[in-house]
This record gives structure tokens, sequence and C-alpha cells, in this order.
């Protein structure tokens, strides 16, 4: 499963009014890939991944995506299309509905990737109930399904909408510096949620928290200036001398301590 590509970026070139945030990059991911995409800020990794799931369109390039309904270059495709074929993207804030309980909001996600809002209780099966446990299980939150979703902790927060995305049956999850404001504690929890989730799934993590990086990255990809510096094992990463030099004078970015992140 781990050896074929799922998603192949070629020479995508983002532009904004001429200023070109991303130019010429390459990026190829295999299916159940974990894949940290790190650089200095405005490096381009997170119009990266908006031009992967459609919410820029690149100026050159092709993104073609090689999940279960074929080849497709998406860079032709709207968001919501991409969301469809199975990309999925969650930005920093989370988008949960707060006065709902954490087992509601899930049954939400189900719902909408069917289009049954009205009926949902009535539409609730064993299977669903079934498969609505095992989310929650999966994002170690089992125990507070009946609390309102306001009420959980921030990093809570983020795997309930983890949780919910994971609903919608994604091939590809994008996640923009998933643990930014958490504890070390659910840092490491998030670490090991991901490393569940790419059992079925392909996983692109933008991150600056670079002991999170280590712990948990087996490929990473380095972006400087919109381009594509260094790819490799995070030790590779680390010991290339041109990656060193990017990051100097941003140490808080390189650096192990995870409270400047
Ligand atoms: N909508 C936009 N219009 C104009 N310039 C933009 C736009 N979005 C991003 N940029 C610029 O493109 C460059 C890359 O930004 P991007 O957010 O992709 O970088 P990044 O690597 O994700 O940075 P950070 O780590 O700080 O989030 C930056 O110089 C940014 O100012």
């Amino acid at each position: 499963m781990k050896s074929s590509s799922i998603l192949s970026c070629q020479k995508v070139t983002v532009s904004f009014d001429g200023f070109k945030a991303v130019q010429d990059m390459n990026l190829e991911l295999l299916h159940g890939e974990l894949r940290f995409l790190i650089g200095p800020n405005g490096a381009g990794k997170t119009t990266m991944l908006d031009a992967i799931c459609g919410k820029v369109k690149p100026a050159f390039g092709s993104v073609l995506f090689n999940g279960k309904s074929g080849a497709v270059d998406v860079t032709r495709r709207k968001e919501h299309e991409i969301a469809q074929l199975g990309i999925g993207r969650k930005f920093q804030t989370p988008s949960i509905f707060a006065g709902l309980t954490v087992e509601e909001n899930l049954e939400i996600a189900m719902a909408q990737n069917r289009g049954v809002w009205a009926t949902l209780r009535a539409k609730m099966n064993k299977a669903d109930q079934e498969r609505i446990d095992g989310e929650l299980a999966l994002i170690g939150l089992g125990d507070k399904k009946k609390l309102r979703a306001g009420l959980l902790s921030h990093g809570e927060k983020q795997w309930l909408e983890i949780g919910m995305m994971l609903l919608q049956e994604p091939e590809i999850l994008l996640l923009d510096e998933p643990v930014a404001g958490m504890t070390d504690k659910e840092t490491d929890k998030t670490g090991e949620l991901l490393q569940e989730i790419v059992r079925k799934r392909t996983v692109v993590v933008v991150e600056h928290d670079m002991e999170f990086v280590r712990n948990f990255a087996s490929k990473v990809t380095v972006m400087h200036e919109g381009k594509l510096l260094k790819e490799g094992s995070m030790e590779e990463v680390q010991r290339d001398d041109r990656v060193a030099e990017v990051y100097l004078g941003r140490r808080r970015d390189y650096d192990v301590n995870r409270s400047t992140a």
C-alpha cells in the first residue's frame, strides 16, 4: 500500500500579483505516508497546501491526485470538488459546534458526508453508531462524548475536528500546524493519532514544532522562498548546510524548544 503515489505535484507555481509564493515546487506523496512540510516563515508551506486543496489556483504546474476515483489533475477542479474527491484540509482554528456535544459534532460530520442534515437522528443506524464510537476511541474522546464541545481543551478540540474530518473519508488529510498551542502531552498524543491515521490514509503536516517533527516524521520536505530546498529524513535534513543557513537567525523556528513554536 505504501509504495504507490497518491499525489504528485509537478512544478507548481502560485503567484500573488506577480509575487511567486510557490515556485516550481515538486512534491510526491505515497499512499500511507505521514509527510512533514517545514521551512521558515513565508517559505510557501501554507500556500502549497492551499494549491493542493484548491483554495488557490496555481499559475503553472499540475497536482495529480491518484485517489480511488482515478488520476485527476485537481488544479482544474473547484475546492468543494477536490474535497469530495478525497482531499481534506484542516485549518488552524477548529470549526466545531461549541454548543453541541462531542458526539453530536461527529454525527453532523457524518450526516454532512451524506447530505442528510434534517433527519440526522432518525438515520443513525447501528453501523453509524459503531463508526462514531470507533472514531471517538481513535481521537481519545470516548469518555467525553456527552460533553459540550466548547468545554473541551484546545488539544481536544483539535482532535475532535480531526475526527470530524475523518468521517468525511478523505484519502489525503492536510493539516496546518495541528499542535500549535498544545501542551507537550497533547502534542505527543497528536503524533500518535497521526501515526494511527496513516495506517489507512495519507497525511501532510505543515509544522514549526521541530521536536514534534523529530519525534514523528519519517520524511521531511523543506521549503524556502517558495521552492523545494531539501527532502529526506529529519537527520539528513538537519545535516544539510543549506537548511541550517536558511534557519540561521530564525533559531526560534529551528530550535528544539516547543514553547517558541
Ligand atoms: N493571499 C496572499 N496574497 C499575497 N501574498 C500572499 C498571500 N498568501 C501568502 N502570501 C505570501 O506568500 C508567501 C508565502 O506564504 P505562506 O503563508 O505560504 O508561507 P508559510 O511557509 O506557510 O509561512 P508561515 O510558516 O509563516 O505560515 C509569504 O511571503 C506571504 O506573505
